[in-house]
């Protein structure tokens, strides 16, 4: 088990708005662990040796090792990388994309980000692990333990594993408030990571952007910043959080919000994401789970989208549906 070279109290937060409790860190062996996976609720995993075969990546072997593909590298005049879809910005004309993307080599993003001076531009690099890396890099990659988080997949009635995101990002990175649709194990290689997480059932304190918009699944909340006049509900929201450190596995259930950032002062950090979709449909029971609801509004989110045929319709229609009907 990697020796986490910093205990979980030892490091300077910030305090937010809202009140968090920790993230239980436990062993592998402990029953509370599979018991927190099996009812999809957050665990840290100290010792699942799911990484420990990349616990001696840094920038220079990875320079040397990754190959010569190309890397696609988020680029942020701030600290903020939010995600947004490009193929959805021709929905919201008014849409200005936060952090730009390039396609570059490992040793060229190594390079940038040596020369990044503070205040300059911020630098993320997020790309599915691909065939083109070096031969090291795929010896790497098969010592991950496969068997256990493959046992895990199986056991949790997870679907098929979608992909394997390598990030490398400069210290104090911010990825704001999602959800992703998706179950994600999430693997700390190097450096250190604070993630807040809120659940499913806080939905309605988190005022998603429309399914339509380009940043659909984000939060409109900066959660470090929070506009209590446009999103008043947010003073309920109440989180878990962590930080992460090398060999630490994250589970993050499926629609469960999480804001994640590369601790500063702490270097540049690396992460692998072991994503699954979601697993054959349960049988339908009631009450209905959170996370069937959140599924039940993006779907008929969608198909009022879709029936209206213009964006710009959609603010009237969902208001006139509800309000002064449902208070
Ligand atoms: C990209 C990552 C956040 C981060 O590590 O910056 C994330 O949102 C996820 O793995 O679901
Ligand atoms: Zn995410």
């Amino acid at each position: 088990m990697a020796e986490r070279s910093k205990e979980p109290g030892s490091f300077d937060l910030k305090q937010f708005s809202f009140p968090t409790e920790q993230i239980p860190r436990l062993s592998i062996n402990d029953p509370e662990a599979s018991s927190r996976i099996s009812r999809a609720l957050p665990v840290v995993l100290t010792d699942t040796n799911l990484v420990t075969s990349a616990l001696h990546w840094d920038l220079d072997y990875l320079s040397k090792n990754i190959g010569d593909g190309e890397f696609v590298v988020h680029i942020s005049k701030n600290k903020n990388f939010q995600y947004f879809d490009d193929k959805k910005m021709t929905n919201v004309k008014e849409f200005r994309k936060p952090s730009e993307k390039q396609d570059m080599k490992f040793s060229e993003f190594v390079e940038k980000l040596h020369q990044a001076k503070p205040g300059e531009d911020r630098l993320y690099l997020q790309q599915i692990l691909h065939d083109t890396v070096g031969k090291k890099v795929i010896q790497d990659f098969l010592g991950f333990n496969w068997r256990w988080v493959t046992m895990q997949q199986k056991d949790n009635n997870f679907g098929e594993m979608t992909s394997n995101l390598l990030l490398v990002g400069m210290e104090g990175n911010v990825t704001p408030g999602h959800y992703d649709e998706q179950e994600n194990f999430f693997a700390q290689v190097r450096g250190y990571k604070r993630f807040i997480l809120f659940p499913p059932t806080q939905f309605a304190c988190m005022y998603p952007y429309p399914i339509y918009h380009p940043c659909d699944r984000q939060s409109q909340v900066d959660f470090e910043n929070p506009d209590f006049t446009k999103f008043p509900k947010f003073k309920e929201a109440s989180g878990l959080e962590t930080v992460v450190g090398p060999g630490d596995v994250l589970y993050i259930p499926m629609y469960w919000w999480h804001h994640v950032q590369s601790l500063p002062s702490h270097g540049y950090t690396i992460s692998v994401t072991f994503w699954y979709k979601a697993g054959q449909s349960e049988k339908i029971e009631y009450p209905l789970k959170p996370k069937q609801k959140v599924a039940m509004m993006r779907n008929i989110e969608k198909m009022i989208h879709q029936a209206l045929n213009d964006s710009s319709e959609m603010p009237e229609f969902m208001s006139n549906m509800t309000l002064g009907r449902y208070t």
